[in-house]
């Protein structure tokens, strides 16, 4: 997690790893702007946030605005004491699981346990001090928040796994009696349209990109950034990003995939979401299903 600094009035907005660092860059700014505010007040404006270093999107993702909102507000409806929670992963559950954290920090929830989607989502959770239950100690999840790539209004299906989270993710998923997608209203589609991750055996990679040809989709392996190479999952496999156009028979293609000899997991989460919570400019909505 990082420490933020706020000031909407004079339009200042700091973060950094440290409290301390936030104080002084804070100090900064307010200084430059002849704004005149004590130690002990900036110290007291400054909140946990989950870390933008973290996250596949960096700052741009994790201060939307509308995926604070969404993810806030998703674990404040949905998480009740004593239930056992699917931590999804990516810059929208970064804010859900910053929030759970929050509250039971705050005594407004207790006796609730995560289970990690990622490394990502279970060092977010340490941070914050969610308690941690490692997938293989349960069978059954009360709820579990996730975020998406893309999302439809009209079927309870999304395409994830642009972090390369998905197969882990469609565990944890499956396993809730409820699943709620945190999101924004920008990455509503229909069809979906977003490129499906497919994630592959490394050495079967050539062969599942010429069975994913075959089966209408244009693959593109994913390549790694500040590495050479492609990218590996966490499960030491690579993804392939594979490009359907609209997806106007979404079962289909995924029953497609699913065939394809050396394919772990795909990013299409079928049939399976109960509730998207959507930040907007100003708001939250939701779709259920
Ligand atoms: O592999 C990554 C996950 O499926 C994420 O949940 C998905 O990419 C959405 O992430 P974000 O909320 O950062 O857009």
């Amino acid at each position: 997690m990082a420490k933020e600094f706020t000031d909407d009035e004079n339009d200042i907005h700091v973060w950094a790893a440290t409290e301390d660092e936030v104080v002084e860059d804070a100090r900064e700014q307010l200084d430059a702007a002849g704004v005149e505010m004590d130690e002990s007040a900036i110290r007291e404006r400054i909140a946990i946030i989950p870390s933008p270093r973290r996250i596949k999107s960096g700052t741009d993702g994790v201060f939307d605005e509308r995926r604070r909102r969404g993810g806030e507000r998703t674990a404040q409806d949905v998480v009740e004491s004593g239930m056992d929670v699917g931590l999804g992963t990516g810059s929208t559950t970064a804010w859900a699981v910053a929030e759970i954290g929050r509250l039971l920090r705050e005594g407004e929830l207790e006796d609730v346990r995560g289970v990690a989607t990622s490394l990502q989502s279970h060092e977010l959770a340490k941070e914050t001090g969610i308690p941690l239950v490692n997938l293989d100690e349960v069978t059954e999840l009360d709820v579990t928040i996730d975020g998406a790539d893309q999302y439809s209004e009209e079927e309870p299906t999304v395409i994830k796994g642009g972090g390369g989270a998905h197969a882990r993710e469609k565990i944890i998923d499956a396993m809730a009696d409820r699943l709620v997608i945190a999101t924004d209203e920008e990455k509503a589609t229909d069809p979906l349209d977003y490129p499906v991750p497919v994630e592959v055996m490394p050495d079967a990679r050539e062969v599942v990109a010429e069975d994913l040809r075959d089966v209408g989709g244009d693959p593109e392996l994913r390549m790694a950034e500040r590495k050479d190479g492609p990218l590996f999952t966490a499960n030491g496999n690579l993804v392939i990003d594979c490009d359907f156009g609209g997806l106007d028979d979404t079962s289909g293609t995924a029953r497609d995939i699913e065939q394809i000899p050396g394919v772990l997991e795909h990013g299409i989460f079928l049939d399976m979401v109960d509730d998207v919570y959507l930040g907007t400019e100003d708001d939250v909505e939701t779709v259920s299903f």
